[in-house]
């Protein structure tokens, strides 16, 4: 079988203001992530990865800060668009395994959701999208809340 693996990192600062948006779950907290579009940085990760995957180059080559068409833009239509050119390229989604890097808030709660956003969004069944979260035990700029991280890896099989 002709597979393929990628791997995607995004990170965004949690500021006032703002509402948080991960794996297109709106999560009430008191503070969001700052970015160009939502700034939903699970989904981020997750285009780069497909993306990757596919040989593709990665999410601000498709779809750059400096547009202003993705001012705001829901992460979602970002990355459903990303999977369109990666199924024109051949390739369909096996698996993919996420971790969401956050001390705050807790991710657990909202975990099932965020998997039926990606499950959907990438045309696979819920069980082939698995999202964990850690925290960052207090240390370095996760730690200390000043923002959120995500790292994914995806496996592709032809067609
Ligand atoms: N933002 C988070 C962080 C962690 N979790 C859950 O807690 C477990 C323990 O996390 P540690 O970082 O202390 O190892 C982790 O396995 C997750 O189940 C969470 O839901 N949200
Ligand atoms: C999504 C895009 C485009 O609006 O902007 P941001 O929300 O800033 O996100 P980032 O992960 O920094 O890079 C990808 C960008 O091209």
């Amino acid at each position: 079988m002709n597979l393929r693996v990628g791997q995607g990192f995004d990170v965004h600062a949690l500021v006032e203001g703002r509402d948080l948006i991960i794996g297109g779950v709106h999560i009430p907290h008191t503070h969001g992530l700052l970015g160009h579009s939502d700034a939903d940085v699970l989904l981020h990760a997750v285009t780069d990865a497909v993306l990757g995957a596919a040989g593709l180059g990665d999410i601000g080559r498709h779809f750059p800060d400096t547009d202003p068409r993705y001012a705001g833009a829901d992460s979602r239509v970002l990355l459903r668009a990303a999977m369109q050119k990666v199924v024109q390229a051949g390739w369909r989604v096996v698996n993919v395994d996420a971790t969401v890097h956050a001390q705050a808030p807790k991710i657990g709660p909202h975990a099932p959701a965020m998997v039926a956003n990606i499950a959907a969004d990438l045309g696979v069944q819920a069980t082939a999208v698995n999202v964990k979260a850690k925290t960052n035990e207090g240390l370095g700029y996760l730690g200390r809340k000043e923002g959120i991280a995500a790292t994914v890896v995806v496996l592709l099989a032809a067609g």
